[in-house]
């Protein structure tokens, strides 16, 4: 892996002391001052080679100190060996790390007693003073994805700000531990970076970060919360005159011209941190030094590891950030580009005693009001590549969800299979399951009641099953013979009475156009209420009290979906004949009658 090149414009009062200069011709030259080099280059992470100001040791600490030079190896990392002038932080005896200008100390918030980062930062008295504005705005910024910055104040040459701990290191580490993150990670660390970059950009004028990389995303590792962090270079866009500053592979080309620069250099910085996340790449690693990188920028020639892409909404998502200014999306359109989709959870909600006959639950988070579908699975006779194309069909979930609810469900088969193996004492459940067809072999998985994990598998392509019941052939699926699906249709209209709810007591003289409509409607399908009146009265059902007279083998032949014959015996049989048990929250719409929570369904 290359070096990162960090550079700064001199102009910048709070980097004076950067290891790199950059002149805006794209010659990189040796800055004066203090050089700290970055811990993740390798070098400077011996704790005894930073010197600490004599100051520090004003005669409350217990540090020892010999020649002007604190040997901290010799000292208890809990030892508290500065107070902050308000006296509520403690610093201790740790380094969590340095940076290229920084080095950050883990401290004791007392008030509270809970851990918070101790921030040293060299910096001139007049270079700090410049940066008041800058820092009030700082301590204004309260999200749950931007590192909290709770104090700060000026002694002997360095700036001292106290903020928020994080325990898990940067994206960046994480990236290089995790190898490659699989997809589900990658979108769960983008959202929350994209809600902080929201949120920053959402101020009046809008707060720019300027320095967004992986190095500056930091991470909870406990409950995989990321913020950002680095706010220093954050600045208020005042003007048309900004400095350049930041780390050049994440620079948007703007940035190294002098006329000026928006927010949108988030926004490129956040598309490089994104092909850092799918490739494990530093982006321009093909580059030997910031100059080679600024030629490329500036001529539009995007890093090498873009090619290895392969996901093609990614892909699109990435060339959207690294886009001239003018067509990049904002935070906010990039948190609702398709990629970006939560997932809905597919459940296994319920199963009877042989584990067979299931009751199956997918449950969105997002965009569609919470909403839940509730449906039952037989085991011997249903598959999830038909049960979920026929709720697509039925509108009852959305296409771009087929690939990954099948899967799902595919998954909850077989955890379900393999607990019903392991479990020796049950035959039957046993003879049900190694008899289903399609069934593919079992892998060691998770418990059947457990709801999904996040696993890579989950962006795996759906399960398809042939008829020799080989798992992942070629085959669309298991084909289902016409008698087959009657069969089945008929299981569900016959035993999935348990589901229905009311609409209302209809007299049996209410013409069936009316009774459908309003079925239609309650489940949000009022464009079909037409078909289904049709095929209704096709077989001289015109009132209500037809389809009441009708037995149960007479649904399957009015040639209605699955879906529409529940819907009308929902509407038809629904209070007297609902059992107690799990209800679904709503039956795939968002209509009162049918979705409204769960008091509809007690
Ligand atoms: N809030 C924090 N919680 C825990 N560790 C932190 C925190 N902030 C920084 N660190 C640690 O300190 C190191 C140095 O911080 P940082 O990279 O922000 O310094 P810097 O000098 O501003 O670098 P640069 O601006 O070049 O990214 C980080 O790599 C990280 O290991």
């Amino acid at each position: 892996m290359d070096t990162p090149h960090p550079i700064v414009n001199g102009i910048h009062s709070s980097k004076k002391n950067g290891v790199h200069h950059f002149n805006g011709s794209g010659v990189e030259s040796n800055g004066h001052g203090v050089e700290i080099s970055k811990g993740r280059n390798g070098s400077n992470n011996d704790l005894n080679t930073y010197y600490m100001p004599d100051s520090y040791n004003n005669g409350t600490s217990p540090v020892t100190q010999s020649n002007g030079v604190f040997d901290h190896s010799k000292q208890d990392p809990e030892t508290v060996i500065e107070i902050s002038p308000n006296g509520r932080y403690a610093k201790l005896n740790t380094v969590l790390g340095k940076g290229a200008y920084k080095v950050v100390w883990k401290a004791i918030d007392r008030d509270e007693g809970y851990e918070v980062a101790w921030n040293c930062f060299q910096t001139t008295r007049a270079e700090y003073n410049e940066l008041n504005q800058e820092i009030e705005i700082l301590r204004q910024v309260r999200h749950p994805n931007i590192i909290n910055f709770h104090y700060c104040w000026y002694k002997d040459a360095e700036f001292i700000f106290v903020t928020e701990l994080m325990t898990s290191g940067t994206l960046r580490e994480y990236i290089r531990k995790l190898s490659l993150p699989n997809p589900k990670i990658v979108k769960r660390w983008s959202r929350q970076i994209l809600r902080g970059l929201i949120h920053l950009h959402s101020h009046n004028p809008p707060i720019i970060h300027r320095d967004i990389k992986c190095d500056n995303i930091f991470i909870n590792g406990a409950h995989g919360e990321v913020k950002i962090g680095d706010m220093g270079t954050a600045k208020m866009k005042l003007g048309k005159k900004y400095t350049v500053i930041g780390t050049p592979e994440f620079m948007a080309p703007e940035m190294y011209e002098e006329r000026g620069y928006n927010e949108k250099v988030d926004i490129y910085a956040f598309g490089m941190c994104l092909l850092e996340m799918v490739t494990g790449e530093y982006p321009y690693s093909e580059c030997k030094n910031a100059a080679q990188i600024y030629k490329k920028v500036i001529q539009g020639i995007k890093p090498e590891s873009l090619a290895k892409v392969q996901d093609e909404e990614i892909l699109d998502l990435i060339n959207n950030c690294l886009s001239p200014e003018n067509e990049r999306y904002t935070a906010e359109q990039i948190r609702a580009h398709p990629f970006f989709t939560v997932e809905p959870e597919v459940l296994l909600a319920a199963a009877d005693e042989t584990k067979t006959h299931l009751k199956l639950q997918v449950v969105f988070k997002e965009g569609t009001d919470n909403l839940s579908v509730k449906f039952d699975f037989k085991v011997e006779k249903d598959t999830a590549e038909e049960v979920v194309e026929e709720m697509i069909d039925e509108k009852v979930l959305p296409r771009k969800y087929q690939q990954f609810i099948t899967h799902e469900i595919n998954r909850i088969l077989r955890d379900l299979n393999k607990s019903s193996k392991d479990d020796d004492s049950n035959d039957e459940i046993s003879r049900h399951w190694n008899s289903q067809p399609g069934t593919p072999p079992f892998p060691n998985g998770i418990s059947p009641h457990l709801p999904p994990h996040n696993s890579p598998g989950s962006f795996a392509p759906p399960l398809t099953l042939d008829r020799d019941n080989s798992p992942n052939s070629t085959s669309s699926g298991p084909a289902t013979s016409e008698s087959q699906r009657k069969t089945q249709t008929q299981e569900w209209q016959t035993e999935e009475l348990d589901d229905i709810l009311p609409v209302k007591d209809y007299p049996n003289e209410t013409p069936i156009e009316d009774f459908v409509h309003e079925a239609a409607v309650a489940t949000n399908r009022p464009e079909k209420a037409k078909e289904w009146t049709t095929k209704l009265k096709h077989q001289d059902i015109m009132t209500v009290g037809d389809l009441r007279d009708l037995l149960d083998e007479d649904w399957a032949g009015l040639g209605l979906t699955v879906f529409a014959s529940r819907a009308l015996k929902n509407a038809l049989y629904g209070k007297s004949l609902r059992s107690p048990g799990i209800y679904p929250r709503s039956m795939g719409s968002s209509n009162a009658n049918i979705s409204g929570g769960e008091d509809n369904f007690v």
